[in-house]
């Protein structure tokens, strides 16, 4: 097939020449996408060798339409792509860099995610382009012109197949772990300075700077993650490779789907919170590879950092790779096509959920108490859906860096904010009960559903009753892992169980103390999809309320048939 493409390179060109643009129908990029993801296409030039062996580009911006890419095969077909961004031959890296990376580097600095992932067939300029923006973001935060004094701290991960290795540190393996509070360590990788990737394109590689704010009132330390992914193969490089090398090739399709399904998973969970709706249901599956475990607080719905996330499709314009080509500006059109469009509900002042950051600041300044918590200190670019994911510490933390403001207070605020999210999903949930299920949800969990208003006033562990799911604080002695939250199920109280009855670890259920407030419960456990939960009846344990840390309302999802937490 290239002998025969290279030898009708002039009637292809003749064709592309003769390509008349002005009959092609106007076309207007108006895909919706999530506020927190770009998504762009970089076309590289054709270099000094392809072209001496008289290969010729087929794939081409659109001239008069920004954000549209054609591509034009010599069996006089043409394909057109609507992709976000587009960066042309001509375009230095300086260019991607100051349009894709750069909003990030502001965003990181003050403490949140940040990460680009360049996709494409080998060979496509992933690692050009990665290595011209490492050198420009290095610069960029070394330079002075970030405010505030931070540390920088540099790790790169090549991921291959199952394995991990520490490019920093003669290829150590390295082990994904998740520590104690969910979060996806690397265990064993060296931070240190910069160096270049070997350029495998076999492998994704993975680098991660960490900006620390040495400030003691600072709260978590960014991350930025710039992510050289495994070269996507077409037919003609599977027909090159031993047989060995097939089993690599379908781990590597099959990380580059999940990371596909989870840009795609964590978009319809943006576009949720930007409606106002809550993202019950929607399933993301960053644990179904490596490489999107590596990267879980990005795509874990129930992650508590704020993340943006940046795509850069890598293109080679040559002839000899249009097929190639047509596969990643597929991959780059369904990210963008991820977002519905959802009708936005508007502002509505008993439901944190469709709060924009300005109607936030507002309730911040007008109920948090005298003396206000500053808003722009607890919710600097927030929005009421992303604050309602932020861990309780770091709110009481943000609260407390405003003056006078107790720990009382923080706490007291936090727990209104919340209440008035669960009051808000309580009465959808009414509502919805009243009429048909919608999507897969048929059997709304909701634990406390039926409340009546009155009772919605009260703390819940001032309204515990059978049903209701609870997290909780286990003690140390007992064998739970601490990796996922700890949920229970109540049953019941510890008076209506027998003074002899002992829990599934041993502990008597009711307490010698006649003042303790303890409850028998069946254990919630992570099931094994991403973020579901499924409820062990016969692990059941003594929880004193006092271990309770907060009521989490669960929806059952017939589909996957895990309970699911509604956010
Ligand atoms: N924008 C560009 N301008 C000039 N040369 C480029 C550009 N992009 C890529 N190249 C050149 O193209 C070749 C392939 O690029 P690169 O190695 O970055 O591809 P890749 O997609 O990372 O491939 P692999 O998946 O095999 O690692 C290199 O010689 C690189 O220097």
């Amino acid at each position: 097939m290239e002998d025969f493409l290279l030898e009708n390179a002039a009637r292809h060109q003749h064709l592309v020449k003769a390509w008349n643009l002005k009959n092609k129908p106007p076309i207007k990029d108006d895909a919706v996408t999530s506020p927190n993801i770009t998504v762009a296409t970089r076309i590289r030039p054709m270099l000094e060798h392809e072209v001496s062996s008289g290969q010729v580009v087929a794939t081409f911006p659109r001239t008069g339409a920004s954000g549209v890419v054609d591509i034009h095969e010599l069996r006089r077909v043409s394909f057109t792509f609507k992709v976000g961004k587009v960066f042309g031959a001509d375009r230095p890296t300086e260019k991607v860099y100051e349009e894709l990376v750069q909003p990030l580097l502001p965003w990181v600095w003050e403490g949140n995610v940040g990460t680009l992932f360049a996709y494409g067939q080998t060979g496509s300029g992933k690692t050009y382009s990665v290595t011209g923006l490492e050198r420009l973001i290095a610069g960029s935060m070394l330079d002075g012109t970030l405010p505030g004094e931070r540390r920088l701290h540099v790790s790169i991960i090549e991921l291959a197949g199952n394995s991990a290795h520490d490019l920093l540190s003669s290829r150590q393996p390295v082990s994904v772990l998740e520590d104690s509070f969910g979060n996806t360590q690397l265990a064993g990788a060296q931070e240190a300075q910069v160096s270049e990737n070997d350029g495998s394109s076999r492998s994704h590689a993975i680098y991660r700077i960490r900006v620390e704010n040495p400030a003691p009132e600072a709260l978590e330390d960014g991350l930025l993650y710039l992510i050289d992914l495994a070269g996507s193969e077409t037919a003609r490089d599977i027909a090159l490779h031993a047989s060995e090398r097939m089993e690599e090739t379908r781990e590597i399709n099959k990380s580059l789907s999940t990371l596909k399904d989870c840009i795609r998973g964590m978009a319809n969970v943006d576009s949720a919170g930007a409606a106002g709706k809550d993202a019950k249901g929607l399933y993301i599956p960053f644990r179904h590879s490596k490489l999107t475990k590596v990267l879980k607080h990005v795509f874990d719905p129930t992650g508590t950092r704020q993340c943006r996330t940046a795509v850069l499709a890598c293109i080679n314009p040559s002839f000899l790779d249009t097929s190639a080509s047509k596969n990643t500006l597929r991959y780059i059109e369904m990210l963008r096509s991820a977002q519905p469009k959802t009708q936005s509900v508007g502002f509505n002042p008993a439901v944190p959920l469709s709060w924009s950051n300005k109607d936030l600041r507002n309730f911040i300044m007008l109920k948090s108490g005298n003396p206000s918590v500053l808003p722009a200190v607890l919710a600097p670019h927030e929005s009421g859906a992303q604050l309602l994911r932020l861990p309780a510490d770091q709110f009481i933390s943000r609260c407390l860096q405003s003056d006078g403001v107790t720990v009382e207070q923080a706490k007291a605020f936090h727990t209104k904010f919340w209440q008035l999210h669960v009051d808000s999903q309580r009465s959808s949930a009414k509502r919805n009960n009243g009429s048909a299920p919608s999507g897969n949800i048929v059997n709304s969990a909701s634990s406390t559903s039926r409340d009546s208003s009155e009772r919605n006033k009260l703390h819940f562990t001032e309204r515990i009753r059978p049903g209701m799911v609870v997290r909780w604080n286990p003690p140390a002695e007992l064998p739970l892992s601490k990796n996922e939250q700890n949920l229970a199920l109540i049953l019941c109280p510890q008076t209506a169980v027998g003074t002899e009855v002992q829990d599934a670890f041993g502990n008597p259920v009711c307490s010698d103390n006649p003042s303790t407030q303890r409850y028998l419960c069946a254990l919630v456990v992570p099931g094994t999809l991403g973020d579901s939960y499924e409820v062990h009846i016969w692990r059941q344990v003594a929880v004193d309320v006092e271990k309770m840390e907060a009521e989490v309302l669960l929806e059952y999802n017939v589909t996957t048939r895990y309970y699911h937490i509604t956010v």
